[in-house]
């Protein structure tokens, strides 16, 4: 299925592209870093702050622990790993998109200056994860699973990872079996995100996110995929009035 993008990072000279590698992928993400936060807040009304903590909440991360948090961004979920661990432990926020790291960066410095500095931000690909096996207590993944280029090679590599029986909770859109609830998302995403999203000249951008709900997979797909890449357990919760999706699945 096509999913068009611009091509260039200047939207006046936009070409619709098929947005199938991950460079395409990582300069859409830096394109948006800037308006990133702010929309989140706006769009989701601040719910997705509530759904952060409840994907954090699921891994069962506790003081002390080494967390890591794939496809971090600007650093949402690293900032609540970051609490929980606290000054014994150590957050990693990896992601492949050095604008949205830097503002992470950003935001570490000005939210507060003894609070997370346990945090380490590392530039890096989710399917080439550069961290040796076993390595982390606790891993979160909030809405990067459905932007990687391979769903399956990113679980193996967070499953690699992961000491055994740590957890990983993975927070996406949930992309439903019910074609009420599909046709709701997307009414949502042509009708309040794209317009708002074109008040910063990113239509195209957020766009992307309809076609990409519809290629991802449905919370059942999410626990099949877990168990067969290795996964001792898996479930995956309806959030957000069944808008949003978590899967959490046990190593
Ligand atoms: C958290 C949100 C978006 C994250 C996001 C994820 C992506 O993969 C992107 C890819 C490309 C561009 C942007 C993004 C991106 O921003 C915001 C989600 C907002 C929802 C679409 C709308 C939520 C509407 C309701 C007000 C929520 C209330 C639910 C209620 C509890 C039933
Ligand atoms: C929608 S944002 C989510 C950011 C953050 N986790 C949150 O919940 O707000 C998706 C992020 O995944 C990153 N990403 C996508 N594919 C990636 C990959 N293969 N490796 C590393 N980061 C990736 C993007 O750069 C982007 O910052």
């Amino acid at each position: 299925m096509a999913t068009f993008v611009p091509s260039s990072s200047s939207s006046s000279t936009f070409r619709p592209t098929l947005l199938r590698c991950s460079n395409e992928r990582r300069e859409l993400f830096s394109r948006i870093a800037p308006v990133y936060d702010n929309l989140n807040d706006l769009l989701s009304l601040g719910q997705h702050r509530v759904w952060k903590r409840m994907a954090v909440s699921w891994t069962g991360v506790k003081f002390g622990d080494r967390a890591l948090d794939v496809c971090c961004g600007s650093g949402d979920l690293s900032f609540l790993l970051s609490d929980k661990v606290g000054s014994h432990g150590k957050v990693i926020g990896l992601d492949f998109s050095k604008d949205q790291l830097s503002i992470a960066s950003s935001r570490q410095c000005s939210l507060s200056k003894k609070r997370f500095t346990n945090i380490e931000w590392v530039e890096g690909d989710a399917l080439d994860l550069p961290f040796s096996d076993g390595w982390f207590d606790a891993i979160t993944m909030g809405y990067g699973l459905r932007n990687v280029v391979d769903k399956r090679k990113a679980m193996q590599e967070i499953l690699r990872v992961l000491k055994a029986g740590a957890t990983v909770s993975i927070l996406d859109f949930n992309k439903s079996d019910d074609s009420l609830a599909s046709s709701v998302t997307e009414w949502m995403i042509d009708n309040i995100v794209v317009p708002v999203a074109s008040v910063y000249d990113l239509s195209e951008e957020y766009r992307y996110l309809k076609s990409s709900i519809r290629e991802f997979l449905t919370g059942k797909e999410l626990e099949k995929l877990a168990l067969e890449v290795g996964f001792s357990a898996a479930q995956h919760y309806e959030i957000g009035g069944g808008l949003m999706g978590c899967l959490v699945a046990k190593r």
